[in-house]
């Protein structure tokens, strides 16, 4: 069985109190309080863009070049949503500068800088993956099942249900499969346990944003 394979199914009960909780529910539905969304993507602006910061040093210490190239590009990816939501969402839902991370965000970008600065590099890889990965499930989850007319959130399902979204995914996957391969038995368990952690600071997340919390 793949690394990715055998992670994916370490994380499913997380996954499913995911795909469960209100903030997603009510992001389907369209009946999200406003309020909530704009906490949610002032933070999400500030993840993205430690996120992206995270991506850089992974791809500036990956050990083969064509990986360092797929992890520059996510990071400047990355960057370019937190620019959009700027352009986009911040207009449309009247959100105001950045602030700075509350608990979920502030915990959840130190542990992926960390990671990505202090553990074997294929480790700072499985912490990184369940942002893309649990964001395509849940984007595609959200998708089909999504309250299609005057839906306020629209823009934001569209972005992460995206195929071009889905292509950084399957490969952000393979890169992770193949470092899996090429590590040893700890290197595999150290990977399992970054990408459930990372997976529990995405619920958390949601969870933060929902219940608006602050420091
Ligand atoms: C918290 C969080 N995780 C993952 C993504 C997807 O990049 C995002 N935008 N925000
Ligand atoms: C995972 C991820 N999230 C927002 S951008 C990005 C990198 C995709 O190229």
């Amino acid at each position: 069985m793949k690394w990715s394979e055998q992670a994916w199914a370490a994380i499913g009960p997380i996954y499913q109190s995911i795909k469960g909780m209100a903030f997603i529910n009510e992001l389907k539905e369209g009946t999200l309080a406003v309020e909530k969304f704009r906490f949610y993507m002032q933070q999400d602006a500030c993840y993205l863009e430690h996120f992206a910061r995270a991506l850089a040093l992974i791809g500036a210490r990956a050990t083969q070049v064509g990986d360092a190239l797929s992890f520059i590009r996510f990071a400047e990816n990355a960057i370019v949503v937190e620019n959009a939501l700027h352009e986009s969402y911040f207009i449309d839902f009247n959100v105001t500068a950045a602030q700075l991370p509350e608990p979920a965000c502030h915990h959840y970008i130190h542990f992926l800088k960390s990671t990505a600065a202090l553990d074997a590099v294929e480790v700072g890889m499985a912490a990184v993956l369940p942002c893309f990965w649990i964001y395509k499930q849940i984007g595609d989850h959200i998708y089909s099942t999504q309250q299609k007319e005057n839906n306020p959130y629209k823009k934001w399902i569209d972005t992460y249900a995206g195929e071009e979204f889905g292509e950084a995914v399957r490969l952000a996957i393979a890169i992770c499969d193949e470092a899996a391969e090429a590590t040893t038995e700890n290197g595999r368990t150290m990977m399992t346990e970054a990408f459930i952690a990372a997976s529990r600071l995405e619920f958390d997340f949601w969870d933060g944003a929902y219940k608006e919390r602050r420091w």
